[in-house]
């Protein structure tokens, strides 16, 4: 146990230590906000079985973990599981030289030019979804605006641009209340991850100490939560094959969509290093996963923040406009990627959203090797030393908060739990694009590969957005933010509506 001297909470149940309290804590980053109050960004918990847990937020031991050291650092065993659980055998649960193979293939398909190009279908989807709320407030016989949840028709949104950027397909969710695809995402970790049962936890707890071949036999198991996973691949997975067929069949286009180029980039590699069939489904899965839910909660919180701080919406709409105005005497068809690129307080904001709101707070890791994991802020342990470097015996589970880095006063200043874009006006660094990469995932190895598409998508619809609406927080609506390993924004005391944020919207023009 070479963890012993690091300090941390007090054990609340030697069966399943912290596990209980951090899973049904009330609110994402409550208790390591309060522990990393405590001890300092890097501090000890206690797993189920008294497993020993080492949380960090610190700076140096995450620029350790997520870059410098490769993939020695591979993610948890039920990290892992879970992903295949949603997205099967693809990029988000290979590892090492698999991991290398599956995202060799992807690359191509996600340069900054690739994605630049899809800015069209973008603005697009992002004018549709604006229609049908211009339409409902012109209908509206309330004056002043309607409520509406936002995030439910930004995820429609984001899901049919998926659609067609990556596979060049109209998926109509927008446009279809009972679109079964949509639907089956809408409450998903909801259903599977938010509050597990203590049996799970416990069951949970012990994959890490069977075989792969057992573990790939969990998916089976006849519980809600699992059936619920089952039911929902083999509905993506029913996707990806209508995809791939259509595909097949569809010679003409030359289609610069993802898959098409995933499907080149797969054949001209070599036979022995090529995505099996279940390995291209996989992906199709992690796509239409990975690269629309995730966008939307971000939209979602990042509309919830400029609704309470209508004085940033209005200079994002002045900001707009005066692009606006140098657009018209250009004559171009729409804002272009460097237009939108050159919104400097829009970015900001996005930036200030999403370190305030980092959609996955939380990242669990395991040591692959024993190592020496280097520390910014030094802690005290509890024999009194000061530190600055923690030896991690092989197989250290390690979980990197990223919620709480993100509010960490030694990176932010004083003010970092408080909203305040124009942190990111000040210096160069931090207005960098490359900043987006470190604030939504971290990048290195493994970092997020639809970042640059995520970050367009956001500038675009946002743009559509705060030009045609005002949007208005109403009273008496608390929105808490729980962890379904992805924040999910609820409604305090209607949780059971899932997940939303109620905004009053009124129409500018
Ligand atoms: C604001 C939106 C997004 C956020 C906050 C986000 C966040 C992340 C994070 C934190 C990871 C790392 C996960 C881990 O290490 O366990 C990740 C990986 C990934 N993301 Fe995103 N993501 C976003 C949008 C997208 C989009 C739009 C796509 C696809 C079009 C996408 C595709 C992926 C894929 C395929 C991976 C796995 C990469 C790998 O393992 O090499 N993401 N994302």
């Amino acid at each position: 146990r070479s963890l012993y001297d690091i300090r941390g909470p007090a054990v609340p149940s030697r069966l399943l230590g912290h596990e209980k309290m951090i899973q049904t804590m009330k609110q994402v980053g409550d208790l390591e906000f309060r522990w990393a109050r405590e001890f300092g960004p890097t501090w000890l918990t206690q797993g189920c079985y008294g497993e020993e847990k080492l949380w960090t937020a610190d700076p140096k031991a995450l620029q350790y973990v997520f870059h410098t050291s490769g993939y020695r650092f591979p993610k948890s065993t039920v990290a892992d599981e879970i992903m295949k659980l949603f997205a099967g055998q693809g990029i988000l649960s290979a590892s090492g030289d698999n991991h290398q193979r599956h995202r060799k293939i992807m690359n191509p398909a996600f340069s900054a030019a690739q994605i630049r190009g899809f800015l069209p279908i973008v603005q697009r989807s992002a004018a549709q979804l604006s229609q049908k709320w211009k339409d409902q407030l012109q209908s509206s016989l309330t004056p002043g605006g309607e409520i509406i949840n936002v995030r439910r028709m930004l995820a429609r949104m984001t899901l049919d641009v998926i659609g067609e950027v990556a596979f060049d397909d109209q998926l109509g969710a927008l446009d279809d209340k009972e679109h079964e695809l949509a639907k089956a995402f809408e409450r998903l970790f909801i259903d599977t991850l938010l509050y597990p049962p203590t049996w799970d936890l416990l069951f949970k707890a012990s994959w890490r100490y069977f075989p792969a071949s057992i573990r790939s036999l969990i998916k089976y198991l006849p519980t809600k939560e699992y059936r619920r996973f089952r039911t929902f691949l083999r509905l993506a997975f029913r996707t990806g094959k209508r995809l791939i067929e259509e595909k097949a069949t569809d010679t003409e286009k030359g289609s610069r969509d993802i898959m098409s180029i995933l499907v080149q980039s797969n054949l001209s590699e070599d036979p022995r290093f090529r995505l099996s069939e279940t390995e291209m489904l996989s992906q199709i899965a992690t796509l239409l996963n990975a690269g629309h839910d995730t966008t939307a909660y971000s939209l979602t919180w990042l509309l919830y923040e400029l609704a309470k701080h209508p004085e940033d919406q209005q200079k994002i709409r002045e900001e707009i406009a005066t692009a606006r105005a140098r657009f018209e005497a250009r004559h171009g068809d729409d804002f272009t990627s460097a237009d939108l690129e050159a919104m400097i307080f829009m970015n900001a904001v996005i930036k200030e959203s999403l370190r305030l709101h980092p959609i996955i707070p939380t990242l669990a890791r395991d040591a692959d090797y024993d190592d020496v994991l280097p520390l910014a802020v030094p802690i005290e342990t509890k024999s009194g030393n000061i530190i600055t470097e923690i030896p991690i015996p092989k197989g250290t589970q390690i979980l990197i908060s990223i919620s709480t880095y993100n509010r960490l006063e030694s990176v932010w200043g004083e003010d970092a739990a408080e909203w305040n874009p124009t942190r990111f006006l000040h210096d160069e660094e931090r207005t960098s694009v490359g900043v987006f990469a470190n604030l939504m995932t971290f990048g290195g190895v493994r970092g997020c590969i639809g970042w640059r598409f995520a970050l367009l998508e956001m500038q675009a619809v946002l743009v559509e957005l705060i030009e045609r609406f005002d949007f208005q927080f109403p009273e008496g609506v608390e929105i808490i933010r729980l962890n379904a390993g992805i924040m999910i924004p609820m409604v305090k005391g209607k949780m059971q509506e899932g997940a939303q944020v109620p905004l009053r919207v009124s129409l500018l023009r």
